[in-house]
């Protein structure tokens, strides 16, 4: 199971990060975000072991600013959590791993994932909130049995340490990885190691 910690911005608690081995780093490049990455220097991101996957987060942003950003932090992966279409996720293919994001309810209807499945790496499923992300809420992921394409795909929103035994029992044989987020702050953007590392040992022993 890849483990993926999110909306990271200050040094020290990404170094701390570090430490603990993720899969994937995200830093949130949407302006209307609490952990925004705004002018974060370029050095922070290049200096990040090569074994963990950068991840730029961005919402409807427009083609040329996601290859700067690209190009800046030299992301590896880019995560979309607007209505980016399947053809705007191909563009990126070429240079970085592509994770589309969706906010799911009682009603997604998981059809409109075939138009996506050669265009993307993984999906990634989040709660539908207004927000695009960041929510701290949780779906039923009882709906994840719908979904039946074998693109992997990433759980989200509200994961915690309240429900990742849960997540565990999750069987479903796409299922990739977990985004951890706003439910191991102490204030947006800054994670709490010792939460944090309790949801490592969860999540890597068993698998
Ligand atoms: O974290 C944010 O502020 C954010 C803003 C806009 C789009 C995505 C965002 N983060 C992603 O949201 C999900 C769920 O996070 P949470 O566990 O509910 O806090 C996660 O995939 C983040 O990568």
């Amino acid at each position: 199971m890849k483990i993926k910690v999110c909306g990271l911005k200050y040094t020290d608690n990404i170094k701390a990060i570090e430490a603990l081995k993720p899969d994937y780093m995200g830093f949130i490049c949407y302006n209307k975000s609490p952990r925004f990455i705004g002018g974060m220097d370029d050095d922070e991101l290049v200096n990040i072991p090569t074994d963990i996957i950068k991840v730029g987060v961005f919402v409807d942003e427009d083609a040329d600013t996601i290859s700067k950003m690209i190009y800046k932090y030299k992301f590896d992966a880019i995560q979309l959590h607007g209505s980016e279409s399947p053809q705007f996720c191909d563009m990126y293919r070429h240079e970085v791993q592509v994770i589309k994001a969706f906010g799911v309810d009682k009603n997604f209807d998981f059809s409109r994932l075939d138009a996506y499945k050669n265009n993307v790496d993984h999906f990634l499923f989040d709660t539908k909130t207004p927000a695009h992300g960041g929510s701290g809420q949780v779906f039923d992921w009882s709906i994840l049995d719908k979904y039946k394409l074998d693109v992997p795909f990433f759980l989200s929103g509200g994961l915690g340490l309240d429900n990742l035994n849960e997540v565990k029992e999750i069987t479903h044989p796409a299922f990739y990885g977990v985004d951890l987020n706003s439910k191991f702050e102490t204030e947006p953007a800054m994670k709490g190691i010792n939460k944090l590392t309790k949801a490592f040992d969860i999540i890597r022993s068993g698998y």
